[in-house]
Protein backbone atom coordinates (compact mmCIF):
# COMPACT_ATOMS: atom_id res chain seq x y z
CA UNK A 1 0.00 0.00 0.00
CA UNK A 2 1.34 3.47 -1.04
CA UNK A 3 0.68 6.25 1.36
CA UNK A 4 1.28 9.35 0.10
CA UNK A 5 1.48 12.79 2.19
CA UNK A 6 0.85 15.76 0.48
CA UNK A 7 0.89 19.33 0.73
CA UNK A 8 3.92 19.96 1.78
CA UNK A 9 6.00 23.60 1.40
CA UNK A 10 8.71 23.76 4.58
CA UNK A 11 11.99 22.06 4.49
CA UNK A 12 11.77 21.15 8.58
CA UNK A 13 8.19 19.88 7.98
CA UNK A 14 9.58 18.01 4.78
CA UNK A 15 12.53 16.24 6.59
CA UNK A 16 10.24 15.51 9.64
CA UNK A 17 7.57 13.67 7.55
CA UNK A 18 10.08 11.66 5.52
CA UNK A 19 10.46 10.15 9.26
CA UNK A 20 6.52 8.82 9.15
CA UNK A 21 6.74 6.19 7.18
CA UNK A 22 4.90 7.58 4.08
CA UNK A 23 6.18 6.16 0.51
CA UNK A 24 5.10 9.47 -1.39
CA UNK A 25 5.35 13.33 -0.95
CA UNK A 26 2.94 15.72 -2.92
CA UNK A 27 3.69 19.56 -3.40
CA UNK A 28 1.18 21.62 -4.95
CA UNK A 29 1.71 23.97 -7.85
CA UNK A 30 -1.29 25.86 -7.87
CA UNK A 31 -1.50 29.62 -7.14
CA UNK A 32 -5.17 29.01 -6.01
CA UNK A 33 -4.37 26.29 -3.02
CA UNK A 34 -3.49 27.06 0.14
CA UNK A 35 -0.61 24.84 0.13
CA UNK A 36 1.13 26.65 -2.91
CA UNK A 37 4.39 26.10 -2.95
CA UNK A 38 6.65 28.52 -5.10
CA UNK A 39 10.12 27.95 -5.20
CA UNK A 40 12.27 24.69 -4.22
CA UNK A 41 12.39 24.31 -0.38
CA UNK A 42 15.91 24.14 0.69
CA UNK A 43 15.03 20.25 1.66
CA UNK A 44 13.58 18.12 -0.62
CA UNK A 45 12.91 14.34 0.44
CA UNK A 46 15.13 11.55 -0.14
CA UNK A 47 13.82 8.59 0.75
CA UNK A 48 10.48 8.95 -0.88
CA UNK A 49 8.76 9.24 -4.36
CA UNK A 50 8.03 13.59 -5.36
CA UNK A 51 4.64 14.08 -6.95
CA UNK A 52 3.68 17.47 -8.26
CA UNK A 53 0.21 18.51 -8.15
CA UNK A 54 -0.93 20.85 -10.87
CA UNK A 55 -4.17 21.86 -12.10
CA UNK A 56 -4.47 22.68 -15.98
CA UNK A 57 -0.59 23.97 -16.18
CA UNK A 58 0.70 23.88 -19.67
CA UNK A 59 3.03 21.01 -20.43
CA UNK A 60 6.09 23.53 -20.57
CA UNK A 61 5.02 24.58 -17.03
CA UNK A 62 4.80 20.97 -15.37
CA UNK A 63 8.69 20.06 -17.53
CA UNK A 64 10.29 22.87 -16.12
CA UNK A 65 8.44 22.01 -12.15
CA UNK A 66 9.42 17.78 -12.61
CA UNK A 67 13.13 18.99 -13.83
CA UNK A 68 13.64 21.51 -11.19
CA UNK A 69 12.62 19.29 -8.57
CA UNK A 70 13.34 15.60 -9.82
CA UNK A 71 9.56 14.56 -9.65
CA UNK A 72 9.11 11.22 -10.09
CA UNK A 73 5.11 11.75 -10.60
CA UNK A 74 2.69 14.21 -11.73
CA UNK A 75 -1.03 14.54 -10.53
CA UNK A 76 -3.15 16.41 -12.51
CA UNK A 77 -6.49 17.94 -10.90
CA UNK A 78 -7.86 19.59 -13.86
CA UNK A 79 -8.99 19.03 -17.18
CA UNK A 80 -6.07 17.84 -18.79
CA UNK A 81 -7.85 15.80 -21.82
CA UNK A 82 -6.35 11.76 -22.16
CA UNK A 83 -3.91 12.79 -25.10
CA UNK A 84 -2.40 15.79 -22.65
CA UNK A 85 -1.35 13.08 -20.36
CA UNK A 86 -0.16 10.78 -23.36
CA UNK A 87 2.03 13.41 -23.89
CA UNK A 88 3.40 13.82 -20.43
CA UNK A 89 3.68 10.17 -20.13
CA UNK A 90 6.10 10.19 -23.25
CA UNK A 91 8.38 12.63 -21.81
CA UNK A 92 8.97 9.29 -19.53
CA UNK A 93 7.03 11.22 -16.31
CA UNK A 94 4.55 8.71 -14.65
CA UNK A 95 1.22 10.57 -14.56
CA UNK A 96 -1.32 10.28 -11.83
CA UNK A 97 -4.93 11.49 -13.02
CA UNK A 98 -7.32 13.11 -10.34
CA UNK A 99 -11.46 12.34 -10.69
CA UNK A 100 -13.89 13.89 -8.46
CA UNK A 101 -16.89 10.93 -7.38
CA UNK A 102 -20.14 12.18 -7.18
CA UNK A 103 -22.14 9.28 -8.50
CA UNK A 104 -21.45 6.09 -10.11
CA UNK A 105 -21.27 7.36 -13.74
CA UNK A 106 -18.30 9.64 -13.08
CA UNK A 107 -16.27 6.51 -13.24
CA UNK A 108 -16.47 6.34 -16.74
CA UNK A 109 -14.42 9.02 -17.63
CA UNK A 110 -11.52 7.24 -16.31
CA UNK A 111 -12.00 4.86 -19.62
CA UNK A 112 -10.61 7.03 -21.97
CA UNK A 113 -7.43 7.55 -19.48
CA UNK A 114 -6.83 4.07 -18.75
CA UNK A 115 -3.94 3.63 -21.38
CA UNK A 116 -2.21 6.91 -20.59
CA UNK A 117 -2.01 7.44 -16.86
CA UNK A 118 0.13 5.00 -14.32
CA UNK A 119 -2.64 5.60 -11.52
CA UNK A 120 -5.78 7.17 -10.62
CA UNK A 121 -6.39 9.15 -7.91
CA UNK A 122 -10.32 9.55 -6.62
CA UNK A 123 -11.03 12.41 -4.96
CA UNK A 124 -14.33 14.34 -3.76
CA UNK A 125 -16.10 17.30 -5.75
CA UNK A 126 -15.72 20.54 -4.50
CA UNK A 127 -16.34 23.57 -5.67
CA UNK A 128 -12.54 24.29 -6.35
CA UNK A 129 -10.24 21.23 -7.27
CA UNK A 130 -9.01 19.27 -4.38
CA UNK A 131 -7.89 19.76 -0.57
CA UNK A 132 -11.91 20.06 0.47
CA UNK A 133 -11.36 18.13 3.19
CA UNK A 134 -14.38 15.93 2.60
CA UNK A 135 -14.96 12.73 2.10
CA UNK A 136 -16.62 11.03 -0.58
CA UNK A 137 -19.02 7.68 -1.08
CA UNK A 138 -16.73 4.58 -1.40
CA UNK A 139 -19.62 2.67 -2.20
CA UNK A 140 -18.98 4.24 -5.58
CA UNK A 141 -15.90 2.46 -6.22
CA UNK A 142 -17.47 -0.50 -6.16
CA UNK A 143 -18.52 0.24 -9.94
CA UNK A 144 -15.03 0.64 -10.38
CA UNK A 145 -13.97 -2.00 -12.77
CA UNK A 146 -10.59 -0.47 -14.93
CA UNK A 147 -7.22 -2.02 -14.74
CA UNK A 148 -5.88 1.21 -13.90
CA UNK A 149 -4.38 1.37 -10.12
CA UNK A 150 -6.24 3.92 -7.59
CA UNK A 151 -5.31 6.39 -4.66
CA UNK A 152 -7.95 6.66 -2.35
CA UNK A 153 -7.96 10.23 -1.29
CA UNK A 154 -10.24 12.95 -0.28
CA UNK A 155 -10.85 14.35 3.62
CA UNK A 156 -8.83 11.36 4.92
CA UNK A 157 -7.92 11.58 8.71
CA UNK A 158 -6.71 10.14 11.99
CA UNK A 159 -10.57 8.61 12.50
CA UNK A 160 -10.79 7.28 9.05
CA UNK A 161 -8.29 4.24 9.60
CA UNK A 162 -11.55 2.39 10.82
CA UNK A 163 -13.37 2.43 7.69
CA UNK A 164 -9.86 2.41 5.51
CA UNK A 165 -8.93 -0.95 7.40
CA UNK A 166 -12.68 -2.07 6.32
CA UNK A 167 -12.47 -0.78 2.58
CA UNK A 168 -11.25 -3.23 0.17
CA UNK A 169 -10.96 -3.17 -3.45
CA UNK A 170 -8.31 -5.26 -6.47
CA UNK A 171 -7.10 -2.02 -7.59
CA UNK A 172 -6.67 0.13 -4.32
CA UNK A 173 -3.42 0.95 -4.26
CA UNK A 174 -2.55 3.48 -1.95
CA UNK A 175 -4.11 6.53 0.23
CA UNK A 176 -3.45 10.20 -0.02
CA UNK A 177 -3.17 12.29 3.46
CA UNK A 178 -3.54 15.99 3.03
CA UNK A 179 -5.18 18.42 4.81
CA UNK A 180 -6.93 16.24 7.56
CA UNK A 181 -3.33 15.76 9.07
CA UNK A 182 -2.23 19.60 9.16
CA UNK A 183 -1.71 22.14 12.04
CA UNK A 184 -1.48 24.60 9.75
CA UNK A 185 -2.33 24.70 5.74
CA UNK A 186 0.92 23.40 4.38
CA UNK A 187 2.17 22.02 7.43
CA UNK A 188 1.40 18.66 8.78
CA UNK A 189 1.60 17.19 12.04
CA UNK A 190 4.27 14.14 11.84
CA UNK A 191 3.52 13.04 14.95
CA UNK A 192 -0.42 12.60 14.05
CA UNK A 193 1.29 11.12 10.44
CA UNK A 194 3.52 8.40 11.81
CA UNK A 195 0.70 7.00 14.11
CA UNK A 196 -1.72 6.79 11.68
CA UNK A 197 0.60 5.13 9.09
CA UNK A 198 1.89 2.86 11.21
CA UNK A 199 -0.79 1.27 12.49
CA UNK A 200 -2.87 1.29 8.74
CA UNK A 201 0.04 -0.48 7.34
CA UNK A 202 0.03 -2.66 10.42
CA UNK A 203 -3.21 -3.53 10.54
CA UNK A 204 -4.19 -3.48 6.91
CA UNK A 205 -1.25 -5.49 5.33
CA UNK A 206 1.15 -6.18 7.64
CA UNK A 207 3.82 -4.33 5.92
O1 LIG B 1 -4.69 20.52 -1.27
C1 LIG B 1 -4.96 21.39 -2.08
O2 LIG B 1 -5.05 22.58 -1.76
C2 LIG B 1 -5.21 21.03 -3.53
C3 LIG B 1 -5.47 22.04 -4.41
C4 LIG B 1 -5.69 21.76 -5.75
C5 LIG B 1 -5.64 20.46 -6.20
C6 LIG B 1 -5.40 19.43 -5.32
C7 LIG B 1 -5.18 19.68 -3.99
N1 LIG B 1 -4.95 18.66 -3.08
C8 LIG B 1 -5.27 17.30 -3.31
O3 LIG B 1 -6.63 17.10 -2.97
C9 LIG B 1 -6.81 15.79 -2.49
C10 LIG B 1 -7.71 15.75 -1.27
O4 LIG B 1 -7.23 16.50 -0.22
P1 LIG B 1 -7.96 16.53 1.21
O5 LIG B 1 -7.57 15.29 1.93
O6 LIG B 1 -9.43 16.57 0.98
O7 LIG B 1 -7.45 17.74 1.88
C11 LIG B 1 -5.41 15.23 -2.24
O8 LIG B 1 -5.20 14.30 -3.29
C12 LIG B 1 -4.48 16.37 -2.45
O9 LIG B 1 -3.36 15.90 -3.13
Amino acid sequence: MIVKVCGMREAENIRQVEQTGADWMGFIDYEGSPRYVAGVPEYLPESVQKVGVFVNASLSQIRERVAAWQLDYIQLHGKESPEFCREMQQTGIRVIKAFALRTPDDLLTTESYAACCDYFLFDTPCNGYGGSGKSFDWEILTHYQGETPFLLSGGLKPESLDALLKFSHSRWAGIDLNSGFEQAPGLKDAAALSDFIYSFKQNKYNL
